[in-house]
């Protein structure tokens, strides 16, 4: 491989190599992110990040595991009806209900993927599955011909790949691509790989595989160790050409490779990688902070490539360097990675087309009537806040979604703390059908006064798994955006609300779930037919 040059500065996205072989981008941060504690997300967060995975440029989005849950399917299948540029992949186990269910939901997908895996390494066949090689063989087999008998595009993932015989490896992989799989994925499940074996193993894979010039190979790793951007970066080295990632590295555990750095990477050190994605790099930094936002989880200021401080100088040496040659500080430039440039200040007197450009810089392209609601909330709030910043701009573009209807809304609230004494909280709700409900409750503390305070006037019980308050934006009259788990049903239920109030705030959130719940329930009793009369 080549060395870069180390006095070339920095890399854009003009510098990016001419190859056809290029590497295929698979997202899973609405599969392996999600179901990672403290990420999940509703179906209407889950549909506005597949849509700015697909801005973004990702080749395959993994949108779910259909047979995890009625959610998870519903959520596979209205992506795959409404994405037409990257393929729709559902996740499955080798079992035919679950491939037939996967396929089900990826029915309206213009470009469909069924992603099957089985473990492979001795401790999973010995100690989880309970099976053979040979019944590991013939189980991936089987599942790899039922899938493509529905869809002509079958991944198969070894699982746990990295702890497995290579030999045993290459056999299965042989197998699987005989019976008509496309990609064969080696994950590294366990982050338990380093880049020079990971490297190894792809190269053998390549030499071993009967009839590895027909597939392609795919990495998936973990980062338990720290090592899984280096680990995939490896694998790409030693000719993968499809990586496995999700957006801000979220995933199982440590979480998996993150796409940004690994896009950046390859884009950076252009000539040392020599392949490129088709990723538009200008989308990651909006497309990193939109995830933030819809979960709730903040980015450490120091995150590669999209953290607050990637591109920030403070030490004098470093600027005085910055003053006389950006490249001896900077190896990418902020704007190659989509940080809004200049910062137009935003307040009670601007206007739509300053507020427009602001949100597209952000990643928002909201049309002309979501604009106006969103000029409505932004006035309201400036007359609230001397200036408003781009996290308002995210929780406001967010916040007051159509989508998200009631059918309860706040129309008072009050809420009082009382020094050594807990704290108290009275509202009024107004529900879509014209009732209108008061109640109060007592807490520990204002937030748990108002949570109460919900469950009493909506009648839906809300037991609090994790609750948490992020500054959306900066000043003493930052927005607060209040995140709030609810176990109930089997299911977790999680809801965001904004406001410059944190209590209000709170309120907003805890209102959010008993709605997503009551919607819920509706929708289960529409579907549900009605009883026959049974005569004595
Ligand atoms: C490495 C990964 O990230 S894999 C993906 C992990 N993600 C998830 O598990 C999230 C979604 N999962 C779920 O919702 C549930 O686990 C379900 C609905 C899929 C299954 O639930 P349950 O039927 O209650 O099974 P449970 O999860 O307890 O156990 C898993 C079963 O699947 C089997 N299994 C695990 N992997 C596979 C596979 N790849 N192919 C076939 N069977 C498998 C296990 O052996 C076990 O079988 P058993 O019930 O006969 O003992
Ligand atoms: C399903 C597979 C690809 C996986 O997530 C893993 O092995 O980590």
């Amino acid at each position: 491989m080549n060395q870069q040059n180390p006095t070339s500065p920095r890399a854009t996205d003009d510098d990016r190599v001419a190859v056809d072989d290029h590497v295929r981008v698979f997202d899973t941060t609405l599969r392996d992110g999600e179901q990672a504690p403290g990420f999940s997300m509703n179906r209407s967060q889950k549909i506005r990040l597949a849509h700015a995975l697909e801005e973004l440029g990702v080749d395959v989005i993994e949108a779910g595991f259909p047979q995890a849950s009625p959610d998870d399917f519903a959520a596979v299948a209205q992506i795959a009806g409404e994405l037409r540029r990257s393929t729709v992949c559902g996740l499955s186990r080798c079992l035919p209900g679950d491939i037939e269910t996967t396929a089900r939901a990826l029915e309206k997908a213009k470009s469909a993927r069924i992603h099957l895996f089985l473990s492979t390494s001795p401790l999973h066949r010995e100690h989880k599955l309970g099976m053979s090689k040979q019944q590991v063989i013939d189980t991936a087999v089987d599942a790899v011909r039922r899938a493509r008998a529905l869809c002509d595009d079958v991944e198969f993932s070894a699982e746990d790949a990295l702890r497995t015989e290579h030999d045993f490896l290459a056999e299965i992989f042989s197998a699987v691509l005989d019976a008509g799989a496309v990609t064969l994925n080696a994950p590294d499940t366990v982050g338990y790989t380093t880049p020079t074996e990971v490297a190894e193993l792809f190269a053998w894979l390549r030499a071993n595989v009967r009839g590895a010039e027909r597939a392609v190979f795919s990495a998936h790793c973990h980062d338990d160790l720290g090592l899984a951007v280096a680990n995939s970066l490896a694998a790409i080295g030693a000719g993968a050409r499809q990586v496995e990632c999700t957006i801000n590295g979220i995933g199982e555990r440590a979480g998996n490779a993150a796409l940004e750095e690994i896009v950046m990477a390859l884009r950076v050190r252009a000539p040392h990688y020599a392949v490129d994605t088709r990723i538009d790099a200008r989308r990651l930094y909006p497309t990193s902070r939109l995830l933030s936002r819809l979960t709730g989880q903040a980015l450490p200021r120091n995150k590669a490539v999209v953290g607050e401080n990637a591109f920030a100088h403070e030490s004098g040496i470093h600027q005085h360097g910055m003053l006389k040659h950006r490249g001896t500080y900077e190896i990418m430039r902020a704007e190659d990675v989509g940080v809004p440039p200049s910062r137009l200040v935003l307040g009670k007197h601007s206007g739509r087309h300053a507020l427009r450009q602001r949100l597209e810089e952000l990643g928002y392209t909201p049309d002309e009537d979501r604009l106006g609601v969103i000029f409505d909330a932004f006035k309201q709030l400036a007359d609230r806040k001397r200036e408003i910043h781009d996290g308002d701009l995210e929780a406001l573009a967010l916040g007051r979604d159509p989508d998200q209807p009631g059918p309860w809304r706040i129309e008072q609230l009050h809420a009082a703390s009382h020094l050594r004494g807990g704290a108290s909280a009275s509202l009024k709700l107004r529900h879509d059908d014209g009732r209108e409900v008061s109640e109060a409750a007592i807490g520990d503390g204002p937030v748990d006064a108002v949570v109460r305070a919900v469950e009493r006037a909506t009648g839906e019980a809300l037991p609090l798994t994790d609750f948490r308050i992020l500054s959306a934006s900066e000043g003493g009259d930052a927005q607060g955006q209040a995140v709030l788990v609810v176990d109930r049903e089997q299911r977790q239920w999680c809801g965001h609300g904004w406001s410059t109030d944190i209590v209000e705030a709170a309120a907003l959130a805890a209102l959010d779930v008993a709605n997503a719940i009551a919607r819920d329930h509706a929708r289960q009793t529409r579907k549900t037919p009605a009883a026959k009369v049974v005569n004595a």
